[in-house]
């Protein structure tokens, strides 16, 4: 392992000037919990000076155990021409009782002048008065040097005058910000260089991502003597966000054996990454790097044929380093072997050259010429492969349904009404249900036709429903494609219908959800009775 990287998350501070992120007291708690648990080493966990909630988290925090991470109080140097103890925002970076407290501070010439509209010498006066108060005050100062770059691409004297200034007073670390997110990794591998080279503290890093370059500039950054990292853990902050931890963590670690995290730990990068985004209410994307659902799903046939036979020859690292997980998705763009691993589970004595394997690739291609979509839809899938096989009976058949929408709807309540009649052998059903919609109302009422049945099936409940229409040329008579997640609590599974009837694709969907619950719980049973 080389020298030690402190990784520095800001996910509650920077992370929060995100737009549409807002935490509660709360959220932030369980966020500090879950990077405490990762293992960064701070957590700068809010601003004390900004609002009463930030304060009201900072009290409640203390009666957490961390075990491996130090919190962090975030503001600003004093206001120009006051005293340090005259200062708000420095007050209640006291209030919030942490051992470390950052403090940022102007380094470029034109913002100091223009923007808090004072002189260049009382700015390197606002940044050593408050370094002093606050260690006096007992507190170790992180000095983060806002603009840094852009302040030394205009004036170097003076951007280096303030981190030295800073340095001088014997701060914890001094901090080179990229504030604007515009410096290119060049430009921050031989800035950060010189920084270093010149100052006897620690130096960090911070980079915002307006030119998408963030991660590589941080890892930039490292290379050239950094030794903290600030971002934030997915990547979200300040317009187009922060430098994503998640992704320089497992770059930094994995490649380049720096050591961020606990190496035990690295198995909690992806459920880490997947935890913040869901307490921040965002979508994790589906191709982050490392830790996003797609960073290990392989789609081309010939892609699935070279993970089989040795992963790391389509695969950087390994998925479970991550805590990730492979993934093969079924396409018109799978190979034999693809389809072989899912026909393997339904019949194991078929081949990858048999005539079955195929003619099932070849169903599979023209049902994805008809607008069939099986990546997120393999139980659809999975019925295409035992009807093929004669592996397939049905549960039901539908003998027939009526479907009525009302408006205005009689009691504001509902507005669809559906009946149908199922046949389960000799047995004869009808039911009716009303429901907020069309779908939704054929839904109750053919599951309530099946429960006398299937009682199982009352344990299963419609979660997602997705339609995409395929071919917008035809407007109203453009073919859909209807996409039902349903779940039993336990497990959850996507099937697919395609029509140009979209009450037709969504039945077709429906019938292969209910289906599938059936076949399970047979699969289910004959487990227990081997
Ligand atoms: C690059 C960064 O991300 S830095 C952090 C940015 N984060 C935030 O702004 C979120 C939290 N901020 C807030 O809640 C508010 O801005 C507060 C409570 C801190 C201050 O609010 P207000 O007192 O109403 O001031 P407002 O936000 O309008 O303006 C900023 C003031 O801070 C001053 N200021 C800005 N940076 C600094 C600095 N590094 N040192 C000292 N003063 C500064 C400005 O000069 C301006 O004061 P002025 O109006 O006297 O010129
Ligand atoms: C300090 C900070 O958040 C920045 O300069 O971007």
């Amino acid at each position: 392992m080389h020298r030690r990287i402190d990784i520095y998350d800001s996910t509650l501070r920077d992370g929060a000037q995100g737009e549409g992120i807002s935490f509660s007291v709360l959220d932030k708690i369980n966020i500090v919990k879950a990077l405490d648990e990762i293992g960064v080493a701070f957590i700068e966990a809010g601003n004390p000076g900004s609002n009463p909630k930030d304060l009201e988290f900072f009290e409640e925090v203390k009666h957490l155990e961390l075990k491996n991470a130090k919190l962090v109080a975030f503001g600003a140097t004093r206001r120009r021409d006051i005293r340090p103890e005259e200062d708000a925002n420095l007050q209640s970076l006291l209030i919030a009782d942490t051992e470390h407290v950052a403090i940022f501070g102007k380094s470029w010439d034109f913002h100091v002048t223009e923007i808090i509209n004072t002189t260049l010498e009382e700015n390197l006066r606002m940044i050593q008065d408050t370094i002093r108060y606050m260690q006096e005050k007992g507190k170790k100062v992180v000095f983060d040097a806002e603009h840094f770059y852009d302040g030394y691409k205009n004036n170097r004297e003076y951007a280096l005058a303030t981190v030295r200034a800073a340095a001088e007073m014997d701060v914890h670390s001094v901090v080179l910000c990229d504030t604007n997110g515009g410096t290119t990794p060049m430009e921050i591998y031989s800035i950060t260089r010189e920084v270093c080279e010149q100052l006897d503290v620690p130096v960090g890093i911070h980079c915002h991502d307006d030119s998408g370059t963030a991660v590589a500039n941080s890892l930039l950054a490292v290379e050239a003597g950094a030794q903290q990292v600030q971002g934030t853990f997915v990547g979200f902050g300040e317009r187009c966000g922060n430098a994503n931890l998640a992704i320089i963590i497992g770059g930094l670690q994995l490649k380049k054996k720096f050591q961020c995290i606990p190496e035990e730990n690295m198995e909690l990068l992806t459920p880490t990454a997947r935890l913040i985004a869901e307490i921040a209410n965002i979508r994790l994307q589906d191709g982050m790097a490392f830790v996003g659902k797609n960073a290990f799903a392989h789609k081309g046939g010939m892609h699935i044929d070279g993970v089989n036979k040795a992963s790391h020859s389509f695969e950087h690292i390994p998925p479970e380093a991550v805590g990730n997980e492979r993934r093969f998705l079924m396409s018109e763009v799978s190979g034999r072997s693809t389809i072989l691993k899912k026909i393997n589970k339904i019949a194991p004595e078929i081949q990858k050259d048999s005539p079955e394997t195929i003619a099932i690739i070849n169903r599979l291609k023209e049902l994805e010429h008809e607008g069939y979509q099986f990546e997120g839809a393999e139980s659809t899938f999975e019925l295409v492969i035992r009807k093929h096989l004669g592996k397939y009976k049905p549960f039901f058949e539908l003998e027939n349904f009526k479907i009525m929408n009302e408006k205005p709807a009689a009691g504001d309540q509902f507005s669809a009404y559906a009946m149908v009649k199922v046949r389960v052998e000799d047995a004869v059903k009808m039911t009716a249900a009303e429901g907020d919609g069309p779908v939704n109302a054929l839904d109750k009422a053919l599951r309530e036709a099946l429960e006398g049945f299937y009682p199982i099936l009352s344990k299963v409940a419609l979660t997602d429903y997705k339609v995409r229409v395929l071919d917008t040329k035809e407007a109203t008579a453009a073919k859909v494609r209807v996409l039902i997640t349903s779940s039993d609590g336990e497990r959850s599974w996507t099937t697919v219908g395609v029509s140009t009837d979209i009450i037709e694709a969504s039945l077709t969907a429906l019938v292969d959800s209910i289906e599938i619950k059936l076949i399970r719980d047979i699969e289910e049973k004959m487990k227990y009775y081997l």
